[in-house]
């Protein structure tokens, strides 16, 4: 049997290429059929010191040694001879796409999904590989990203018995006018048609029937005059604004008129103060430039160099709230003096929030600067009814709305639970996705042994651990569907 090294190692990059796109494109068995054959055929085998997280899908019955002590696998190398499984590089992504669509066809019915990782995991499954990384990715080595989620698993209940909790219900009092069938809503995200044609309109929908704001974005696919014709009437919703330049800030004042005058359920302007510049999405950068000419053109928009944001501040904020009678409330604030400050001018709220993830990583939890904000507004005479607080990021179960609303929240923002049901299942999808989260939250607080929203408060809550960031409990559900970051892929 002819052997070189070099062709041996050039093979085991080939592979390693091949494994880490699988990793990150889709965990499905299928697309992880490598054609390794017997180990009775003309195959070399390699003993080769990796971590078994690099060979994490490598699972074909003939990597061998997989013992954790030793932490070492052997990889089966094709020799020279065995030409006829060389796969080009428009194969390989032909059979990828193929197999994607296969799993689109396939995905599991809707009756299958019973909580909101389900549906992340089924857009993990069947989304395309660019559009998924849009999605899902944070900025940096995504810790902010990991946190959001892992807070709330260092927060525990302190439930009270025998309480008569047989009428339980989620209603919210009015916040900025609105009653809210639960106190969370949809939050604003740009990209969404990139996942269904409809986009935004299968979220304003299924948010107008389950009776939830939707934050509907700036960033709309549809003219806004059009978009709001097609709103369910009655139904009330806040507004995401940023500005892109000095010509838009200029007209800001004008623009919120206009939204005022026109559109009376419109209640509330979240105003971003969180993009002085775009956060370094790299797990994203990484992961379309893989892609090379086959990335989606439409996917450029969002690439960090290409974007640029304007640098607004506190005087700006103070010009936009003269202009309107409607509320502002900042959206991605980080600090609990920055929510002292904007109670001070006059605002109305703040949204706290690390943007998913996506622009500052190592920025806290919002649930934590949650828990100190509401203490510094009261420690400073702001009643809670005089100042709204939001958080968003991370949050995924009815007991995370529960845990916020008990620290001072007035309502939770969720995006990508929201993203990921309207890619896999459209407005169906999205409005199940609200019912699961609202059914959640009656077991949750029955169980807890409260019957309305205004009788969450700090004392059914422990978080004597929420400062210790990094130490949770696994998540399982989170992990499986969570993407590590890829190294950079050897040439084939
Ligand atoms: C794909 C994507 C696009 C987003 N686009 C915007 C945007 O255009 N404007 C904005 O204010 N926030 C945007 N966000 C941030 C969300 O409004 C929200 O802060 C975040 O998704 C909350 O975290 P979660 O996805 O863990 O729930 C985006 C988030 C994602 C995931």
């Amino acid at each position: 049997m002819s052997f070189r090294l070099t062709n041996v190692l050039k093979k085991v990059t080939s592979k390693f290429y091949i494994g880490s796109r699988s990793f990150v494109t889709s965990s499905s068995s299928s697309t992880r059929s490598f054609k390794y054959k017997s180990l009775s055929s003309s195959y070399l085998y390699l003993a080769l010191a990796v971590s078994t997280s690099t060979l994490l899908y490598t699972t074909s019955p003939t990597v061998l040694n997989d013992s954790k002590k030793s932490k070492r696998k052997i990889i089966v190398i094709e020799d020279d001879d065995d030409e006829e499984d060389e796969e080009t590089e428009e194969e390989r992504e032909e059979r990828l796409e193929q197999e994607r669509l296969e799993r689109v066809k396939n995905k599991p019915s809707l009756s299958q999904i019973f909580n909101i990782s389900d549906f992340e995991y089924v857009a993990k499954q069947i989304l395309p590989y660019g559009t998924w990384g849009y999605y899902s990715t944070g900025s940096d080595d995504e810790f902010s990203l990991r946190e959001n989620h892992y807070a709330f698993g260092r927060i525990f209940f302190r439930p009270r018995c025998l309480v008569d909790v047989k009428n339980t219900n989620t209603e919210t009092e009015e916040i900025f006018g609105i009653k809210m069938d639960a106190p969370f809503y949809c939050t604003a995200f740009a990209g969404a048609p990139m996942a269904h044609p409809d986009a935004e309109k299968n979220l304003i929908n299924a948010c107008g029937n389950e009776n939830i704001p939707y934050l509907i974005p700036f960033q709309l696919s549809f003219p806004f005059d059009e978009f709001m014709e097609g709103a369910k009437p009655n139904h009330q919703n806040f507004h995401q604004v940023h500005f892109y330049n000095e010509k838009q800030l200029a007209e800001g004042p004008a623009y919120l008129q206009k939204i005022e005058k026109q559109y009376p359920n419109i209640k509330a302007f979240f105003i971003n103060v969180d993009l002085p510049c775009l956060g370094n999405r790299e797990k994203d950068s990484k992961i379309r430039a893989s892609l090379d000419d086959s990335v989606n053109e439409d996917l450029s928009v969002f690439a960090s160099s290409k974007v640029s944001y304007l640098n607004i501040t506190w005087d700006d904020i103070k010009v936009l709230k003269e202009s309107t009678n409607l509320p502002i409330v900042l959206k991605g604030v980080l600090n609990k003096d920055d929510v002292l400050k904007a109670a001070e001018v006059g605002l109305g709220g703040c949204l706290i929030s690390n943007h998913g993830g996506r622009q500052l990583d190592f920025a806290m939890p919002p649930i934590e600067i949650l828990a100190q904000s509401r203490k510094l507004l009261r420690e400073n005479g702001i009643p809670d009814k005089d100042f709204k607080l939001f958080i968003d990021g991370g949050i995924r179960r009815g007991s995370d709305i529960i845990k916020a609303i008990c620290l001072g929240a007035d309502a939770v923002g969720l995006g990508r639970p929201f993203l990921y049901s309207m890619a896999t299942y459209g407005q169906p999808g999205v409005e199940k996705a609200i019912q699961i989260l609202k059914n959640e939250m009656i077991a949750d607080m029955k169980l807890l042994g409260v019957t309305k929203i205004s009788d969450l408060n700090e004392n059914y809550v422990d978080i004597e651990s929420l400062k210790y960031k990094g130490i949770s409990s696994s998540d399982h559900l989170y992990n499986y569907n969570y993407t590590n970051i890829p190294p950079p892929p050897f040439r084939r």
